[in-house]
């Protein structure tokens, strides 16, 4: 037990600590807002040197305030107490005094990794680790670790019972939150990995696969801004709804650079949220699809021109469709693509048309080159090549699956009856539906095999913007600028990254990964996921061999981690029995936090089932001060979230089973688990992801009879 008296010392100190800390940020930001100023009071002065000298001055001091504007929020979180009696404070950002003295260290220098590794079986020469928490520039708490007691001077004073799980003990708001205070050992190894080539980090629900992923990120960005911040990083997700989730955990770091999306936004402008089935996903996602696609791809466009006639002086020249096809097929030989090489199939045209009016020794015809220079200036000929072979978009040709005896034409031989009939089924109602988050991966798959006409290449109009979005007038450590301007202007379809991060990547399908993969050709990865939280129900060796394809030969750095820190014990207990009824052996992380609070099976009759659960979710509600997120199974979301209408507001989310995937909420009320486990597929699977989202309440509404 920590007297009063001493912990309000403690948090003095730290306090004296923190006024300083500002206080110095104050006159950088001074210094910096001085700078940018006198920076452009330079422009009157003309000559190329000084106009250089005016850039690198405003571009310094702009980035560098950008930075010390940016929320600051727990600027100082922990405290070092080393054997040497040296003292270091670590923070979100590093802070030097005017003494050149050191403030605060970066969380992710060298320097500050002892303050997530040393343990006391390890302590790193720290004798004690101090966690601060503070709101609007005071300190609100401390909680002391003493690592190393044998080397603690007699009068250092340890207060507080354990940061881990003060913080865990939070309720949560609506985005998740970033974890620098308390990152633990197993994820700072993981976090710190080496840049290059794949981090793989898996590990259970709620282990913090997401949230190393992410720090990682930022962290890379630390320690080798011009690679990374001026290559990009990508951040794949599963779903729109968990993107949002996570949009804020590296604004929060202090990073902006980094590009967010789900696996049914990576396309450029299109976009998809809906979700297939089990068993249409797994055909969708199937490297098959590739086979079919490539066989859509060389196709006649439907309702196109079934042949050619021209008058011409007099004679009639017809290319039937036999000879046309013909002719398009040989300008797609070798796996030519189909909009680089229009100009191809033109040229066969006019070829084909020549030799017929040769062999119909037409009166009077030039020689080759003007009879097709007259030809091409014809409209109705035009008319007949934009028809015969036009530019052809992805979301057209997907759109041609959708008639089933081109389905039927293209699947021949390479998928079962069962699987085509699966895919017509699905593809029916396309037009009116939409796209479903695998269809966009079939896109990126058809834009590769179409190909885009060749546009001359646009010049660089900055001549200080090199490859990459670094300046080369930039030597200053901190790139953030740069960088974010270098995120503005990439292409939609930029595919360049340096960096990509999978999350929840066993969910990613084999045309997912192939779809991944090209945009990251030249990257290394951080890939994190759990097999056992997979509703992939397809061919696993497929998948892999996918996967290892995308990720390519690059050394592999893997890591586990082991303890579950979202769930209660209890909420984690129910979640662990459904999931060794599909894997009796399987490693479980174990939950750190007991709320003494069990979760809540409700079974009522079917006609009661609505009722019942606006009754359960209203009674969640009042009993955290979080968030509450409703599951249920694909079919029955909109129907559920018409029972609930606007109740509680923001605090409140309906997600589906599928959505639900990395997902985390204070509360969370389970609509007929029942049906979710009876998918013969990949119910239990999915079921024990819905089971693992609640951080305190838990409550189950089955239907019976
Ligand atoms: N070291 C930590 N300190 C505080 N909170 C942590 C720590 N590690 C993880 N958490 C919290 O635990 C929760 C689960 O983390 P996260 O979502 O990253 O887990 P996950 O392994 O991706 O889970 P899942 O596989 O179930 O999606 C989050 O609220 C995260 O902030």
């Amino acid at each position: 037990m920590t007297d009063q008296t001493t912990l309000e010392q403690e948090i003095a100190a730290e306090q004296r600590h923190l006024d300083r800390v500002y206080a110095r940020l104050a006159e950088l930001r001074r210094a910096a807002a001085r700078a940018e100023r006198d920076g452009y009071r330079m422009a009157g002065v003309g000559t190329f040197g000084a106009l250089v000298e005016r850039d690198a001055m405003v571009f310094h001091a702009a980035q560098r305030r950008h930075l010390l504007d940016a929320e600051h929020e727990g600027l100082v979180f922990g405290r070092l107490d080393l054997r040497d009696r040296q003292v270091l404070h670590v923070g979100r950002l590093g802070v030097r005094g005017d003494d050149a003295e050191t403030l605060v260290v970066d969380w992710r220098a060298p320097a500050a990794a002892a303050f997530y590794r040393a343990t006391p079986a390890e302590p790193l020469g720290v004798v004690r680790r101090r966690t601060i928490s503070s709101s609007d520039e005071k300190v609100t708490r401390i909680e002391d670790d003493l690592l190393d007691p044998e080397a603690a001077p007699p009068d250092m004073p340890v207060v507080g019972d354990g940061a881990l799980l003060a913080t865990l003990s939070r309720a949560t708001g609506r985005g998740m939150r970033d974890i620098i205070a308390t990152i633990q050992r197993e994820q700072d190894e993981a976090i710190r990995s080496p840049g290059s080539g794949v981090t793989i980090v898996s590990g259970g629900p709620g282990t913090g696969k997401t949230a190393v992923a992410l720090h990682r990120a930022a962290y890379l960005l630390y320690a080798d801004r011009s690679r990374y911040g001026g290559g990009g990083i990508l951040v794949v997700g599963p779903s729109a709804v968990f993107v949002e989730y996570i949009a804020s955990v590296l604004p929060s770091l202090g990073e902006e650079t980094a590009t967010l999306h789900s696996l049914g936004s990576l396309f450029p402008g299109m976009s998809a949220t809906r979700t297939d089935g089990p068993e249409v996903a797994a055909v969708k996602g199937s490297l098959r699809m590739r086979r079919v696609l490539e066989r859509a791809a060389r196709e006649a466009v439907p309702d196109g021109p079934q042949e050619l006639r021209l008058l011409y002086r007099g004679t009639l020249l017809r290319l039937e469709r036999r000879e046309l096809d013909g002719i398009r097929d040989r300008a797609l030989h070798r796996g030519a693509r189909r909009n680089e090489v229009r100009r191809v199939g033109f040229d066969g045209v006019l070829a084909a048309l020549y030799a017929q009016a040769r062999r119909s020794a037409v009166s009077g015809l030039p020689e080759q080159r003007a009879f097709e220079d007259e030809i091409i200036e014809r409209p109705e000929f035009r008319e007949f090549l934009k028809a015969w072979w036009p530019r052809l978009h992805p979301r057209h040709v997907l759109g041609w699956l959708a008639r089933p005896d081109r389905l039927h034409r293209y699947a021949a031989g390479i998928l079962s009856r069962a699987e085509i009939g699966l895919l017509v089924a699905a593809y029916r109602s396309l037009d009116v539906e939409g796209l479903t988050v695998a269809d966009i991966a079939l896109l990126d798959e058809l834009d590769a095999l179409l190909g885009r006409p060749v546009r001359p290449k646009k010049a660089n109009r900055d001549p200080f913007q090199l490859a990459g979005g670094v300046r080369e007038l930039s030597t200053f450590g901190e790139r953030q600028r740069a960088a974010r301007a270098a995120a503005r202007e990439r292409p939609e379809d930029y595919r360049d990254y340096a960096h990509v991060v999978v999350d929840e990547s066993q969910d990613v399908s084999p045309m997912q990964w192939r779809m991944v993969g090209r945009r990251g050709r030249l990257a290394s990865w951080t890939v994190v996921g759990d097999p056992a939280q997979t509703a992939w129900t397809g061919d696993q060796q497929e998948l892999d061999r996918a996967r290892d394809q995308a990720l390519g030969r690059r050394r592999r750095h893997r890591f586990t981690l082991s303890t579950n820190y979202r769930n209660s014990a209890e909420i984690f207990a129910v979640a662990a029995a459904e999931i060794r009824r599909l894997y009796p052996d399987l490693e479980l992380p174990s939950a750190v936090r007991s709320t003494g609070v069990e979760p809540v099976a409700l079974h009522v009759p079917a006609a009661e089932l609505a009722p019942a659960t606006v009754d359960a979710v209203d009674a969640v509600l009042a009993e955290v001060a979080g968030t509450v997120g409703v599951i249920t199974p694909v079919p029955r979301r909109d129907e559920v979230a018409g029972w609930l209408g606007d109740r509680g507001g923001a605090r409140l989310q309906v997600v589906t089973s599928l959505q639900a995937k990395g997902m985390e909420y204070d509360g969370v009320v389970l609509v007929c688990p029942g049906e979710i486990r009876a998918d013969p597929g990949s119910g239990v699977r999915t079921l024990y992801v819905a089971l693992s989202r609640a951080t305190q309440r838990l409550t189950t509404i089955d239907p019976t009879g």
